[in-house]
């Protein structure tokens, strides 16, 4: 993995560049989440929209400066909107954020998901472990959106994934693994509470897409996202709440409170660990 250790200038530096460039991120997502990932979007500083029909998506796709997909809902429209907007981004040369959704739930999701993959060269691919052990071709159990199972080995199907796409590989769970072709590291950031609520993996997408969008390498864009979106984790938790719903609206505040500033003055000793 390129990126092996973050100082917090360097995680401050991303935070300034992305609210800074204020880019427009468009997203092709299920409608369960939908405003989660708009609202997450705009409190790292980019600008939401979106577009996921078909004719809209390839021309809001000439415009933005990152593209997410999100198999979430598979719709027939949307589905065709998916390839529009990811063939468009890859003509540009902008990058493309791939959140795999339930797949290894269902064949035809994972149908979906690979049809995708054979037509559209993600820049970033970031699902539980589940979704990325299944997209990976290894053994996975996810139940509807939710991983289950043990995956004592998803550093080395991160890993595995992210040299037969080409992407880097964000595998969330209650630590994150982030890979590229050339290895792996482990991110330990974020809350329990982060479980307890639905969307929380639609809006790393969203968070990722975000940083892809403003920061020219995509590992460091991977890696700071990732991190930054545990941390806004934590700190939502220091805020006062009474369960899942006020903690969800905390966690919106803690994300748009993470400035520049305030990413400087963290402590990123023991975050990130080199696994494979
Ligand atoms: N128990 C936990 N402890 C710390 N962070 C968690 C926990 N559960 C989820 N997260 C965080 O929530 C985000 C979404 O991860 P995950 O729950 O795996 O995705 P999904 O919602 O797609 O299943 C990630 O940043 C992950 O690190
Ligand atoms: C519950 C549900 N059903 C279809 S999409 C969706 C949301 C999944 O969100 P996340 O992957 O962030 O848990
Ligand atoms: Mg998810």
């Amino acid at each position: 993995m390129s990126v092996t250790d973050i100082a917090a200038a360097d995680l401050a530096d991303s935070v300034r560049i992305v609210r800074q460039t204020e880019p427009l991120v468009q997203s092709l997502t299920n409608t369960v989440t939908i405003n989660d990932v708009a609202n997450v979007t705009l409190h790292w500083g980019g600008l939401p929209v979106m577009a996921d029909s078909f004719g809209d998506a390839g021309e809001m796709a000439e415009l933005a400066r990152a593209v997410l997909i999100n198999t979430g809902q598979v719709p027939d429209g949307r589905v065709e909107a998916m390839h529009e907007a990811g063939r468009k981004a890859n003509e540009r040369g902008i990058p493309v954020v791939l959140d795999p959704v339930g797949v290894g739930s269902t064949p035809s999701r994972q149908a979906v998901a690979e049809s995708l993959l054979s037509d559209i060269d993600f820049t970033v691919i970031n699902g539980n472990y589940g979704e990325i052990s299944a997209l990976a071709g290894v053994e996975a159990e996810v139940k509807g959106v939710e991983s289950v199972g043990d995956y004592d080995a998803i550093d080395r199907t991160a890993h595995s994934l992210a040299e037969s796409t080409d992407a880097i590989v964000v595998a969330s769970g209650i630590d994150d693994i982030v890979a590229d072709a050339d290895g792996a590291v482990r991110l330990t950031a974020g809350h329990e509470m982060l479980g307890e609520v639905v969307g929380t993996g639609c809006m790393l997408g969203g968070t990722i897409a975000t940083f892809c969008g403003a920061i020219d390498d995509a590992s460091t864009a991977a890696v700071h996202g990732t991190l930054g979106f545990g941390i806004a984790g934590e700190r939502a938790a220091d805020l006062e709440y009474a369960g899942p719903g006020s903690y969800r609206t905390n966690f919106r505040d803690a994300v748009s409170g993470i400035t520049s500033d305030v990413a400087a003055a963290l402590d990123l000793e023991d975050r990130v660990e080199t696994v494979h």
